[in-house]
């Protein structure tokens, strides 16, 4: 009757593991989650049920009203946290947003910028104080900014809703406006202010380029258009917010492993450097795990029956453990598993593992716009650091990933610098 609760709360503290154990011993590397209190939870590992789960029959797994309910406050109907029309809608915005002339624009103008003139003076600092210890934070480019902690404390509360073994408790915790949840309010508060003050901005500047006649609109940023196509403030806001947290908290944890492991390489992998980043990723992949809800009854390929209302949860940080999947070695960081044609010493192609095995950037008609800009973003800003700066880890014990909304490293990773 109490299915496995006790189980459940005896291995709260290592959630990951223990599911990435039950998994690796289960036939089909799927594993069904039944506890008194909490809803009928199928988690895979299993290729196959992936691609049917985010592709073939992508209509019977929305994210579902369980999962929009934990982060409604904090991302109202931004496209992270919507199915149907809405989410249709927003998809087709972002993703001609994302094309080839607005990420070699961002290379040129953005990043260029923010690691020359940011990252690399402070990474200079450090190492001239003389062999300082400096945190290479996830987050290392914005992290003085007070509103991004408005967003990290949003997160981690909205993560932990999510977490939490009774929804009940945090749902009257958020009535009595108390704690948590009275932290979660004043933090989304800050947020809205924030935002909203962009989007006032960006309609000014647009009322005063329609008054000169300037009517460069292919040039604009999406926040732009939205407000220039007359949708509403708050659907600009929501979606505003959406793109900041897919964007800042997923590549920063992800380079936070990646400079991490390479400490331990004696940073000589810059020449299959997208190698590397998968190689971390495969590992500590940014988002642990991501669940959808299934609107009709309904069986995958392994043979597993899914319930109308079941939680179903596709899983790349057991993915990336699976014997079955990567091998003898799969605890093993070996960027050469990725390499698939070498000339001269050069790497020349990298293995394509498929989307539904290497899930990180989840798959299907959802599947991350922002691979591209991610991995732009995470070359340049590795290469650029590797190249001038030695990196050495400060800490001597493993680190701990602590899987919330994204999966980032706790307190961050505490490096020596010093020049090459
Ligand atoms: C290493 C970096 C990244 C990883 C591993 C990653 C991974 C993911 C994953 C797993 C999802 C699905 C989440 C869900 O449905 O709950 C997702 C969605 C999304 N990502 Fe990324 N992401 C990364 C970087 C970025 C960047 C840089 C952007 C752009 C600003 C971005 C924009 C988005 C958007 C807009 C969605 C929602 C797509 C939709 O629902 O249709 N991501 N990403």
């Amino acid at each position: 009757m109490i299915g496995c609760l006790i189980s459940f709360y005896k291995n709260r503290r290592r959630l990951l593991d223990w599911y990435t154990e039950m998994l690796s011993a289960s036939p089909s590397q799927t594993i069904l989650i039944s506890r008194l209190g909490a809803r009928r939870t199928i988690v895979t590992a299993n290729p196959r049920n992936v691609e049917y789960i985010l592709k073939t029959n992508f209509t019977n797994f929305p994210k579902g009203k369980p999962f929009t309910d934990i982060l409604g406050d904090f991302l109202g109907n931004g496209i992270f946290n919507v199915d149907g029309d809405m989410w249709y809608h927003q998809r087709k915005l972002v993703v001609h947003q994302f094309n080839a002339t607005s990420l070699r624009a961002y290379v040129e103008k953005v990043l260029k910028d923010e690691v020359e003139r940011k990252l690399l003076p402070t990474m200079e600092f450090a190492a001239l104080e003389g062999y300082n210890p400096c945190c290479l934070e996830y987050d290392c480019l914005d992290a003085r900014q007070p509103i991004l902690e408005a967003f990290d404390t949003a997160s981690d509360i909205c993560a932990r809703r999510g977490a939490a073994p009774l929804a009940a408790v945090w749902k009257i915790k958020r009535f009595m406006d108390y704690g948590s949840e009275k932290r979660l309010r004043e933090a989304i508060g800050r947020i809205h202010l924030f935002v909203d003050g962009i989007v006032s901005e960006k309609k000014r500047k647009i009322m005063s380029c329609c008054e000169k006649g300037d009517e460069r609109w292919d040039e604009m940023d999406l926040a732009s258009k939205m407000v220039k196509d007359g949708m509403d403030d708050e659907f600009v806001r929501d979606t505003m917010i959406s793109l900041i947290m897919a964007g800042r908290d997923t590549t920063s944890a992800a380079m936070t492993w990646l400079f991490y492991l390479l400490s331990f390489e004696r940073q000589k992998e810059l020449r299959w450097l997208k190698a590397c980043i998968c190689e971390s990723m495969r590992l500590f992949p940014p988002v642990a795990w991501d669940s959808k809800h299934a609107t009709a009854n309904d069986e995958l390929p392994d043979g597993t029956k899914v319930r109308a209302g079941d939680r179903v949860t596709y899983f790349p940080y057991g993915m990336g453990r699976m014997k079955s999947l990567w091998g003898e070695d799969r605890f093993e960081f070996k960027p050469e598993r990725w390499v698939s044609e070498v000339e001269r010493g050069k790497v020349k192609a990298l293995k394509n593992y498929g989307p539904y095995k290497f899930s990180v950037f989840q798959a299907g008609p959802r599947t991350c716009p922002g691979k591209e800009m991610a991995f732009i973003q995470m070359k340049y800003v590795v290469a650029s650091i590797m190249e001038r700066f030695v990196i050495r880890p400060l800490i001597p014990d493993r680190p701990v990933y602590v899987p919330l909304l994204t999966a980032h490293m706790a307190r961050g990773f505490k490096v020596c610098v010093s020049r090459r």
